[in-house]
C-alpha cells in the first residue's frame, strides 16, 4: 500500500465513529424530548410513567422494520433500556421480580427489559411481588408464569388493586435470549394498558374442561376448590363469575 491508497479499514472506523456519533446524540436529543413529554404526560395521576399500549406498540414497529445483521433480540433489549430508563426518569420506580425457582431466569428477564438504571428487589414468591407492588405507588412486578404455582397469587389481583399489564417475552419465545414466561403487574395505570387479551381469574370446583378458547396460564387445586388464571381474546368473560385481573398486547408470534 503506497502513500497515497486510501486504508479500507480506517475508512471503515470512520464510518462507525460517524454512525455511533448520530446514534448518541440521537439518544440525548430523545432525552430532551422526554423532558417535554414530562410537562404534558399527567404521570402524578398514578404514579407511574409506564405505558404498555404505547410500548407494545413500539415494539411491533421494531420488529417489523427490522433487518440486517444485528439480531432483533439485541435491538429488543436496546429499546428497551432506553424506554425503561426513561420511564423511571419520568417516575423512580422499583421492578419487584419473583426469584423462587428459576432466580436467574428472571433476573435475565428483569435486566433484559429494564437494563441497569431502574432498581431490582427480589422475593421469593409471586404473592410477596404483589404485594410489594400493591403498596407502592408506580412500582412494577415481575411474576414467573408458573403452570402449577404454590400459591393462586392472582386471587388478589383487580379492582383498585394490582392487574396484570403485559406478558413476556413479548417477541416470539423461541430462541429468545431472556425466554423466562412472565407476567407484568402494576397498579391500575388507566387509559394506558392494553387488553387485545383479558386475564381472568376463574375459581370454581374443578368440575368442568378447559375454558374454550381460552389459555390456562396457571392452575392451583386446593381445599376442593380449583383457582385458574386464564388468558382470553377480547374483552368478554369466558364464564359466569370470572373476575377480570388485568391485560396485555398478544406477544408477536402467540398462539391466542
Ligand atoms: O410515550 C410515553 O408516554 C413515554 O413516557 C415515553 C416512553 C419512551 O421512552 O418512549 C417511556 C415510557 C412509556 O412506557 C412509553 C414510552
Amino acid at each position: 500500500m503506497t502513500d497515497a491508497s486510501p486504508d479500507p479499514l480506517a475508512e471503515i472506523r470512520r464510518e462507525i465513529d460517524r454512525i455511533d456519533e448520530a446514534m448518541h446524540l440521537l439518544l440525548m436529543e430523545r432525552g430532551a424530548v422526554i423532558d417535554r413529554l414530562v410537562s404534558v404526560k399527567r404521570t402524578s395521576e398514578t404514579g407511574s410513567a409506564f405505558r404498555p399500549a404505547r410500548e407494545a406498540d413500539m415494539m411491533r414497529r421494531l420488529a417489523s422494520r427490522h433487518q440486517g445483521r444485528l439480531p432483533l433480540a439485541t435491538a429488543e433489549h436496546l429499546w428497551r433500556t432506553i424506554i425503561a430508563t426513561f420511564t423511571h426518569v419520568q417516575a423512580p420506580f422499583t421492578l419487584h421480580v419473583e426469584q423462587g425457582a428459576d432466580a436467574l431466569a428472571m433476573h435475565d428477564l428483569a435486566r433484559f427489559h429494564v437494563g441497569f438504571d431502574v432498581p431490582l428487589q427480589g422475593h421469593g414468591t409471586a404473592s410477596r411481588v404483589v404485594a410489594a407492588v400493591a403498596g407502592s405507588t408506580g412500582d412494577l412486578g415481575l411474576v414467573r408464569l408458573d403452570p402449577a404455582p404454590v400459591a393462586a397469587w392472582w386471587e388478589t389481583l383487580g379492582g383498585d388493586g394490582p392487574q396484570v399489564m403485559a406478558r413476556l417475552p413479548f417477541f416470539g419465545a423461541n430462541g429468545h435470549p431472556a425466554s423466562a414466561p412472565a407476567l407484568v403487574i402494576a397498579r391500575p395505570l388507566g387509559e394506558a394498558g392494553v387488553r387485545e387479551i383479558t386475564v381472568w381469574a376463574v375459581s370454581d370446583d374443578g368440575e368442568g374442561g378447559a375454558i374454550d378458547g381460552g389459555e390456562t396460564l396457571a392452575t392451583v387445586v386446593r381445599n376442593g376448590r380449583r383457582s385458574r388464571l386464564v388468558a382470553v381474546a377480547g374483552g368478554e368473560a369466558p364464564v359466569a363469575g370470572a373476575v377480570a385481573v388485568g391485560g396485555y398486547a398478544s406477544p408477536l408470534g402467540a398462539r391466542t
